[in-house]
Formats: structure tokens, sequence, C-alpha cells
């Protein structure tokens, strides 16, 4: 008796029409993927906006895919893992469609003190009434902390398995059946293999995500970026250059808190304090005769000046604070929800 082979299940069919779309791109189905160019006059009954969560553990790329996404620095990157600590929105309008991104911690594993416990549950809140869930991982890897976060995932969005870093794979081939584990681990709604260095994969990125966005009027002004406070954004950026330039030596515990933030014309005057938590910590930071410190205040000068077109004076100190990750109401009193 010959025996047929069966059908493909439509999961299945689906999966390698999502594989074959997503490596093979022709060039014409990229172009009709495209969003317009923005574009003035958007009709009100066409116009579009939603929520976009970005979650996955830490260091798979997601600040970096918010930045590329928002097309401006609004989240803070480092190969130091887990650099972002607070829910960032940064605002895209493509056409006739906004995108609101919500960034997320990097869901932490390992240990279990009151920070930890506070950027859980910012993962949480930032997943709950969105629209669309991008849930990040490396292309062809998944292990516990990734499974970890996809557990905590709501039912209630869809979810595009969005698998970064496909620059560093170099069996491609092996790509589908990871692919197919993958799927079995949850319904996701569609599988993005892509790079968030490539800015021809954003604007590809564009083009999936906007159908998920429900039909409404925009939320933000066409031209805004993101609704975090220039202290905010002071801080982070201070941050970024702290973590950076000190590289692995220094705890992700350490903080920086704005004690001054002044305008004068077009003058923005800041003071700031790093926060470490031990004494052996501020060697590190504050560098030989100074010199580190010195340069984390440049390199942050010098980003702010251009994301606000304007001067910059900025005064940093370093302070310890012993154990403040382990002390709840220390931990809210920095600002962590
Ligand atoms: N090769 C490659 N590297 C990438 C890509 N996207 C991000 N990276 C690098 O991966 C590292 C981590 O990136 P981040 O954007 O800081 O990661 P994150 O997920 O926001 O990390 P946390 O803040 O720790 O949660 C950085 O060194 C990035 O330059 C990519 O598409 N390809």
């Amino acid at each position: 008796m010959s025996q047929k082979t069966p059908a493909p299940p439509p999961a299945d069919a689906h999966l390698e029409a999502m594989l074959a779309r997503a490596l093979g791109k022709p060039a014409a189905a990229d172009a009709a993927d495209a969003p317009e160019a923005p574009h003035p006059e958007v009709a009100e009954a066409d116009k579009r906006c939603g929520y976009v969560a970005i979650v996955g553990k830490p260091n798979v790329g997601k600040s970096t895919l918010l930045n590329a996404l928002v097309g401006q620095k609004v989240s803070i990157t480092s190969r130091k893992a887990q650099t972002t600590r607070h829910r960032i929105t940064g605002i895209r309008t493509e056409g006739a469609s906004q995108f609101i991104f919500v960034d997320t911690p990097g869901f932490q594993t390992r240990h279990g003190n009151a920070l930890n416990r506070s950027l859980n549950k910012t993962v949480l809140g930032a997943v709950t009434d969105v629209d669309l869930i991008l849930f990040v991982v490396e292309a062809g890897r998944f292990n516990l902390a990734d499974a970890k976060v996809l557990s905590l995932l709501p039912a209630s969005a869809p979810v595009i398995l969005l698998a970064n870093k496909l620059d560093e794979v170099h069996r491609r081939g092996d790509l589908a059946p990871w692919l197919r584990s993958m799927q079995e681990r949850h319904a996701f709604a569609e599988f993005v293999p892509m790079s968030a260095k490539a800015p021809k994969d954003i604007q590809r990125l564009f083009g999936i995500c906007e159908k998920y966005l429900p039909q409404q009027p925009w939320i933000h002004d066409a031209e805004e970026l993101t609704d975090r406070s220039e202290r905010f954004m002071a801080a982070e950026m201070v941050r970024e250059k702290l973590f950076r330039l000190t590289g692995d030596e220094l705890p992700y515990t350490s903080t920086v808190i704005i004690d001054r933030f002044e305008e004068e014309g077009q003058l923005r005057r800041i003071a700031a304090t790093i926060v470490v938590e031990r004494e052996g910590h501020k060697g590190m930071v504050i560098g030989d005769k100074g010199e580190k410190l010195k340069r984390i205040g440049t390199e942050a000068r010098m980003e702010l000046e251009k994301l606000w077109g304007g001067k910059v004076f900025l005064e940093l100190w370093v302070k310890v604070r012993s154990g403040w990750a382990d002390d709840d109401a220390r931990v809210r009193s920095f600002g962590y929800e």
C-alpha cells in the first residue's frame, strides 16, 4: 500500500511561510511592507495608534531595538546586562500609524533582592494593556531566563517572536528546527528574524507591526519621541556612560540621582550623584586623578547637548550608600516603582 505524505498541518505551513518571508525577503514584498513616508495630512479615519511592549531577558538587544525604532536615543544600551531599569516609552509616527513603544527591564532570575523584585513588577506592569508584544530573544537561542519571561506574558495580546542578532547566526539552516521548537512553546502571531542594527530590518518591522495597532486617533504629537522628562533622560545618560566606561567592574546596583535641574534660557544646569554600594566602587568611578568621572561627565554632557540642541552644564558627585539594593524603602525613594 503506497503511503501518501500527509499534508503539513496548517500551523506548520504557516510557520514555513513566515520563515520564507522573513529570510527570503523578496524585494517587492519588502517594499509593500514598508510604511509610507510621513505625511502631514493623514485622514483621521485612517489613523492607527497603539502600545507595543518590548520584552526579553537582559542583553538580547531591547534598548538597541527601541532606539532604532524611535530613531533617537531614548533608552541606554550597554554590554553589561540589566542597564535598563525603568519603563521607557518611545514614540514613532510613521505614515498613518503611531507606535508607542514600552521598553522593560531585563528579567533578572539570579538575584531575589528588593531591586529585582521591583524590576520584575515593572515587567508585568509594562505588558498589561498593550496591543502587541515583541518578545525579543537571540536568534537560535532559548534558555531558562527566556522561558521565565515568556511565562509571564499575558494571553491578552498577540506576541511576535523577534529573533534578534541574526547577523551572529552563521548556519541559517539551523533556524527552521529552532523556530519549530519555539512555536511549540507559544502560539506566536509571527516570527521575525532580524538585526536591530540593520536599518532595513527596522523598516520592515514597522510594516509587520502596523496591522496590530487599533484604528484610532494618535495619542501624541507626530514629532514627539518620548514622554520621559529631561531630568530622567539626564540620569539615564549618565548611567549609560557610567556602565560603559567602568566595564564589568562596577555592579549593576550603582545608580544615578539628579539633585538639581535648572534651565536658564538655552542652558541647562544639572547636578547629579552617582550612588555606589561600596567604598571600593567609588575609586572605580572616579578613576586616576578623577579622569574616569571627568570622562563620564563629558560624554554624558555631549550626548545631552545633541539630544536637546542646547548647552549643558553637568556637575557629578559620587556617594557610597551601602546595601541600598536590599532595602525596599530606599529602592522606592530612588524612584523605582
Ligand atoms: N550583533 C548584534 N548585536 C546586537 C544587536 N542588537 C543589540 N546588540 C548588542 O547586544 C548588547 C545588548 O544590547 P541592549 O540593547 O543593551 O540589550 P537590552 O536587552 O536592552 O539589555 P538590558 O538593558 O540588560 O535588558 C549590546 O552590546 C548591543 O550592541 C544585533 O542585532 N546584532
